[in-house]
C-alpha cells in the first residue's frame, strides 16, 4: 500500500491513511468529504497521491488522504492558511478604527485616531514625529544589523530601511531654517522598549518589526501625502520614497517573515500576535506627535 505523508501536524484528522475509502475520482472524494460533515462546499480539498501516480490511475480500493487546506486553517487563527504575516495583519487591521481603515473595528478615542482629513497638523509637530520616527527606525535597523538572535539576520537590507531617508529629510528642514528638534519621551520609550524586546524576546520584536514597517508603506504613506498637502506645499518627503518597486519589497519580507515563524510553535505565534496591541500603543504615540 503506498504510504501518505502527514499533511499538517493540525489537521491529524487526516494523518493517517484512512483505508476503506473507495473514491473513484476527485469529484467523488470531494462530495464524500462534504457530505460526512469533514470540509464544507466552498473549502479547497487537496490529495496527496504517491509522486508515481497521479489520482485518476490510483487503483479503486486506493487509500486517500485528503485534507482541507484554507478552511480547516482559518478557523483556528484568521489567516493562519496564507502564512503567519496575514496572521499579523489580521489582528493589526483590527486594531485600526473605521476611519483609519475598512477593516478597522476600534472606536475612536484618540485624536490620531481620526480620519486624516480632519487633522491639523503643524510643521513642528511633524518635525516632532520625524524625529522619534528616525529614533526608531535607527533602533530597529541598529538591532537588526547587530543580529543578537541569528533569525534577524534574515532582515537586513531589505529595502524598506528609513532611517537613511529620514536624515535627508531632517537636513531639509535645517535647510529651510527649521530647528531641528531633540527626540521625546514617544520615540525614546518606544526605542528602549525596542532594545529590551531584541535580546529577550525575538517573537515579540519581529510583531513590532512587521508592524514599524508594513504600517508605514499603507497608513503612513497616506499620512505623508495628507499632511503634505496641508502643511508642505505637496513637498514628497524620502521618508515616503523607496528604491525600486515597493510592493516587491514587500513581498520578499512577508516571504522572510512567513519562512522564520514556519519554526514557531502555536504558542510562540501566539506570543508575537499578542504584542500587536503594544506596538500600535507606541506607533499611536509618536503618530500623535504630527499633532502637537
Ligand atoms: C492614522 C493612523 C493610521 C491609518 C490612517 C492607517 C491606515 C491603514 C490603511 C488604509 C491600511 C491598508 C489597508 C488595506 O490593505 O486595505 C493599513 C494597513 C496596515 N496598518 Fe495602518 N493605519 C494607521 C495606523 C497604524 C498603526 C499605528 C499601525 C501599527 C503600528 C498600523 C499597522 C498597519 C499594518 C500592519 C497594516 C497592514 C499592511 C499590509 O497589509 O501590508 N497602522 N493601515
Amino acid at each position: 500500500m503506498a504510504s501518505f505523508a502527514p499533511i499538517s501536524q493540525s489537521q491529524s484528522l487526516f494523518n493517517k491513511p484512512r483505508a476503506g475509502l473507495i473514491l473513484p475520482s476527485r469529484s467523488a472524494a470531494v462530495s464524500h468529504l462534504q457530505s460526512s460533515g469533514f470540509v464544507s462546499r466552498t473549502a479547497s480539498v487537496q490529495f496527496r497521491v504517491p509522486a508515481s501516480k497521479t489520482f485518476d490511475k490510483m487503483p479503486q480500493r486506493a487509500v486517500v488522504v485528503a485534507a482541507t487546506t484554507a478552511e480547516k486553517a482559518q478557523k483556528r487563527y484568521p489567516g493562519e492558511a496564507k502564512g503567519f504575516v496575514e496572521e499579523m495583519r489580521f489582528v493589526a487591521m483590527k486594531l485600526h478604527t473605521r476611519e483609519q481603515a475598512k477593516e478597522g473595528e476600534k472606536e475612536v478615542k484618540k485624536p490620531e485616531e481620526q480620519a486624516i482629513p480632519k487633522w491639523e497638523p503643524t510643521v513642528d509637530g511633524y518635525l516632532r514625529f520625524l524625529v522619534d520616527s528616525k529614533l526608531v527606525y535607527d533602533t530597529l535597523e541598529a538591532i537588526v544589523e547587530s543580529a543578537p538572535h541569528s533569525i534577524y539576520a534574515e532582515f537586513k537590507n531589505t529595502g524598506l530601511e528609513r532611517s537613511g531617508n529620514l536624515a535627508k529629510d531632517l537636513e531639509w528642514f535645517k535647510e529651510q531654517g527649521y530647528t531641528i528638534p531633540e527626540p521625546s519621551s514617544p520615540g525614546v520609550t518606544y526605542a528602549e522598549y525596542l532594545k529590551e524586546l531584541a535580546d529577550k524576546d525575538p517573537q515579540a520584536f519581529i510583531c513590532h518589526f512587521y508592524n514599524i514597517y508594513f504600517a508605514h508603506s499603507a497608513g503612513g504613506r497616506m499620512i505623508g501625502r495628507k499632511v503634505a498637502e496641508k502643511i508642505l506645499n505637496n513637498k514628497e518627503l524620502e521618508f515616503y520614497k523607496w528604491e525600486g518597486d515597493l510592493s516587491q519589497i514587500l513581498q520578499n519580507v512577508r516571504d522572510k517573515l512567513n519562512k522564520v515563524a514556519e519554526n514557531w510553535t502555536r504558542e510562540e505565534k501566539n506570543h508575537c500576535l499578542e504584542e500587536t496591541e503594544k506596538s500600535f500603543k507606541h506607533s499611536g504615540e509618536i503618530l500623535r506627535l504630527v499633532l502637537s
